[in-house]
């Protein structure tokens, strides 16, 4: 059974998903939604039934993508996205919209890197003993960007707390942005942001519906695209990937959405009622 969405706007969206599959768009953030959260971001892998669920869609519906802060081929390959029959036409939009990678061609786009993440680089590991950052502070350098990773502390939410402003003056001192997340604070260029690449893509795709599922602060700037899109009269479906490993749900992603699921099973499962419901459209 497809999960109903709770609200008008989200019913309507999800209507007109299915009633002109073609020209809809779906897009998925990956950890936290396609991925379930782990302690060691270098071992993150989708949900067992992620790649299979997005390719049995991939078929009916237009355009699949998935927008992440990840780097966009490290989203491919955690996701095993490339290898999976079906998914040859996926976007991965990565670094929150600044890389753009095809399944179409194999290409991968992307801009120069920004010149302060370089300084940031060099700067950041003295900060953070300046700061005393304890045992299990993790530094992910992610080439465009560098992210600062609190899970493995034994006080990650204090801990957060303590660096979030010093990182913020590090960035702004080398003309980079913060971008907050669970248990992460990312020092990143600025300029873009998850809306603006999903409407870039809802654009160029001429996409008649759009249905965006993320779990996390940084995909509240994609939340506010579709309800933007929606005031300009193009139907969405906003759907909130749960936490379901005990810490506490991103409260204002759970509130806009129209749909609050538990966790990447309850994505891929609400994927896979997609894809029945559109067979049995199709009947
Ligand atoms: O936009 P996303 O696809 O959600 O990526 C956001 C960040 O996700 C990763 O960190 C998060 O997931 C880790 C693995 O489960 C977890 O350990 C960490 O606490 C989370 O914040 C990734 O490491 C970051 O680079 C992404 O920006």
């Amino acid at each position: 059974m497809l999960q109903e969405p709770t609200t008008t706007a989200g019913r309507a969206g999800l209507a007109a998903l299915l009633a002109d599959p073609a020209r809809a768009l779906l897009a998925l953030d990956f950890d936290g939604t396609l991925a379930p959260i782990v302690a060691d971001p270098e071992r993150a892998a989708a949900h067992p039934g992620a790649a299979a669920a997005l390719a049995a869609l991939a078929g009916r519906i237009g355009t699949v993508a998935v927008v992440t802060g990840r780097p966009a081929l490290a989203a491919v390959r955690l996701g095993g996205f490339a290898d999976t029959p079906g998914l040859e036409r996926l976007v991965v939009l990565g670094h929150y919209g600044a890389e753009r990678w095809d399944g179409a061609t194999g290409r991968l786009t992307a801009p120069q890197v920004h010149p302060g993440v370089a300084a940031v680089r060099a700067e950041l590991p003295g900060l953070l003993a300046a700061l005393d950052a304890p045992e299990g502070t993790w530094l992910e350098d992610k080439d465009r960007s560098l992210a600062v990773h609190t899970r493995r502390t034994a006080e990650p939410d204090a801990l957060l707390e303590r660096l979030r402003g010093p990182l913020a003056e590090l960035a702004a001192a080398h003309g980079l942005a913060v971008e907050p997340g669970r248990m992460v604070v990312e020092l990143r260029p600025p300029g873009v942001d998850k809306g603006a690449a999903l409407t870039g893509l809802v654009g160029e795709r001429a996409a008649g519906a759009v249905l965006y599922a993320g779990d996390d602060l940084g995909d509240l700037a994609a939340f506010a695209a579709v309800e933007r899109l929606r005031g300009a009269g193009l139907p969405g479906l906003l759907v909130a990937s749960g936490p379901v490993t005990g810490e506490p749900p991103v409260r204002e992603v759970a509130e806009r959405a129209d749909l609050v699921v538990p966790g990447p099973a309850g994505v891929v499962a609400l994927l896979e009622g997609l894809a029945r419901a559109l067979e049995g459209l199709r009947r």
